[in-house]
């Protein structure tokens, strides 16, 4: 068979996107590693599939189901799968530009001010666009797995990476999707770092982990003039693809957990910067707290072009 896919990336985190407005695309494993090849294939670090969201309920998600009843204006789905195959709860990055290949689609007109609301296996999201054209999306509910102690300790986890002579300490977060977020002191050390292989982590996470490493390079004045804004730097080794240019949930987990680091070391945690800008190698975006728990993600969108495969 053949399909029309288009090519497209957040901050260089690059996806193949394909609209099954019907439903009755059949994405195997295979099917998606074909499509991420960068040999034989489009190439990406990810495959989109645009679906009903009745449609995935209807092949026994459940989260489909979930999401519909929360949220029943959540009609279109984003299914993502990793380069090699893997299904994965949440793409940060990948929101974000299925709201752009949405537009594109005319299934949303965000320039007039409309919100998409979409399911995704990590539950409802809501993207709007910005003024200067950045697209925000509620990332939801986060929360760090290990909880009030990890975030006392700051680490709930040991991480090795090629090279190391030790490991050193990792705190989980929890973005819908596994990660592990490990401070380095300077930034020539992280642009030295060798992400060839994944980061060793213990404990074993059960379902994997994404690895971020990150260099907190503290706060700058607010644009608006009213208080500060945090700021640091990142690199990334996504479960199921490797290292990538960027990672929209990476860069929600690292400034979580730079904020908790520095919250747990304040006079008044209360100070400590809600907004941060993440430095990745492909770009950059902007992490917020919201109220209830939920974090903001903003950051670019762009669709490169479209054509044909045979799958
Ligand atoms: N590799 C991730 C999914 C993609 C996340 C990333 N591309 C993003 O922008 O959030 C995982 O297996 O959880």
């Amino acid at each position: 068979m053949t399909v029309r896919f288009t090519k497209g990336h957040g901050t260089q985190n690059d996806f193949v996107l394909l609209a099954d407005t019907r439903g009755d695309l059949d994405l195997t494993p295979e099917r998606v590693r074909h499509l991420a090849d960068r040999r034989s294939g489009v190439g990406a670090d990810g495959v989109i599939r645009l679906a009903p969201t009745a449609a995935v309920a209807r092949d026994g998600e459940g989260v489909a189901d979930e999401v519909l009843a929360a949220e029943p204006d959540a009609i279109w789905f984003m299914d993502y799968r990793n380069a090699d195959g893997t299904v994965a709860e949440m793409c940060g990055n990948g929101v974000r530009v299925f709201a752009a290949f949405a537009e594109s689609l005319g299934l949303v007109d965000l320039d007039g001010g409309e919100e998409l609301v979409l399911g995704t296996r990590g539950g409802v999201k809501r993207v709007v666009k910005e003024p200067g054209g950045w697209y925000a999306v509620d990332m939801g509910l986060w929360h760090l797995p290990g909880g009030a102690d990890a975030a006392a300790a700051g680490a709930d986890a040991a991480v090795r990476a090629a090279g190391w002579d030790a490991p050193r300490p990792g705190l989980s977060v929890d973005l819908g999707n596994p990660h592990t977020v490990v401070a380095l002191a300077r930034a020539d050390e992280l642009a030295a770092l060798d992400l060839t292989t994944a980061p060793l982590v213990d404990p074993v996470p059960p379902h994997g982990t994404n690895v971020e490493l990150v260099v907190p390079l503290g706060e700058e004045p607010a644009a608006d003039g009213v208080g500060t804004v945090g700021r640091l730097r990142m690199r990334v080794h996504e479960r199921g693809v490797g290292e990538t240019r960027s990672c929209g949930t990476g860069a929600c987990a690292a400034a979580l957990a730079v904020r908790t680091w520095a919250a747990a070391g304040a006079d008044d945690p209360a100070a400590v910067p809600t907004t941060w800008f993440v430095e990745v190698p492909g770009g950059e975006v902007r992490v917020r707290l919201l109220d209830g728990g939920h974090v903001e993600l903003a950051g670019p969108a762009e669709l490169v072009f479209s054509g044909e495969l045979a799958l």
